[in-house]
């Protein structure tokens, strides 16, 4: 397991965060503790402000009021070129700065040099042994020497995700993993990320979503966003319920939930 300032108190822990931008709150008194055993679900319409949540959680963006503490350290007291490395995070513009041409493998292993594809000659035993495991247990091993623009989407995001937890981080951020997937590539990925989430030693986890139906089991909290605002965060079970969706996606809505599965429909 990472040694970590997380042992001494939370992963992540905002008090009274805003971001604004000229007249537009982002987000607004935003209070949040993740814990590292626990999976949260980050969930909203479009513009609710959860991209930009994950930059705080990142350390890519600085509050504009409020104090953000990732791993035991204070945003704006730290050097964050140092706090980077022991988050994990996937995002679409992370994966645009990805080259198409560049090895798939190469992205992977990479990742502990805080870099986007292989600079070095030579990786140590050690990284080229984790980064294989990792390709495995995301099945993309069969194309390390693949470009990587010759990928499906699915086979991209679970390369990204091998990335993200190739410096073994105490936190990882996945935004929006499900985005562009077609059904199986969904469920599988849903598939991996519930194993993930049970994993005693796993990172603690967030992952940003616009659909239910992206939530994989053994997600233990959930935070629910619409116009800056929080909704509503805690349990997932005391959190994700029809009336607090409802009041999140301004809409009346049916949350129904089917061996740890959620669906939702207009009520
Ligand atoms: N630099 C900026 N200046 C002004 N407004 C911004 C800026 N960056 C983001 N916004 C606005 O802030 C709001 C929240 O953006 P954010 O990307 O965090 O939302 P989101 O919940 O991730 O949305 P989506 O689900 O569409 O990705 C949006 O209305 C966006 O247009």
């Amino acid at each position: 397991m990472s040694s970590s300032g997380a042992s001494e108190g939370a992963v992540v822990r905002m008090t009274g965060v805003d971001v604004v931008r000229g007249q537009n709150h982002l987000l607004r008194g935003v209070d949040w503790r993740v814990e590292a055993d626990q999976r949260w679900v980050v969930l909203g319409p479009n513009g609710a402000g959860k991209t930009t949540l994950m930059q705080l959680a990142g350390a890519l963006l600085h509050p504009t009021r409020g104090e953000v503490r990732l791993l035991g350290e204070t945003l704006g007291a730290v050097d964050v070129f140092e706090l980077r490395p022991r988050i994990g995070l996937t995002s679409a513009s992370l994966a645009q700065r990805i080259s198409p041409s560049e090895k798939t493998g190469d992205i992977v292993v990479s990742a502990g040099y805080a870099v986007v594809g292989r600079w070095r000659e030579r990786y140590d035993v050690h990284d080229l042994t984790r980064a294989g495991i990792l390709m495995q247990q995301w099945g993309v091993a069969q194309y390390a020497h693949r470009p990587f623009g010759t990928l499906s989407e699915g086979e991209r995001k679970r390369t990204q995700i091998a990335r993200a937890l190739m410096p073994d981080p105490e936190l990882l951020l996945l935004d929006e993993p499900g985005a562009g997937l077609d059904l199986g590539g969904r469920e599988d990925l849903v598939a991996r990320l519930s194993d993930l989430a049970r994993y005693h030693y796993a990172p603690a986890q967030v992952l940003v979503t616009h659909h239910v139906e992206e939530i994989p089991p053994g997600y233990t909290h959930a935070l629910l966003l619409r116009d800056g605002d929080v909704v509503a965060s805690g349990a997932a079970d005391d959190v994700l319920t029809s009336a607090a969706l409802s009041d999140t996606f301004g809409l009346a809505l049916s949350l129904t939930r089917t061996d740890g599965r959620f669906t939702a429909r207009r009520a």
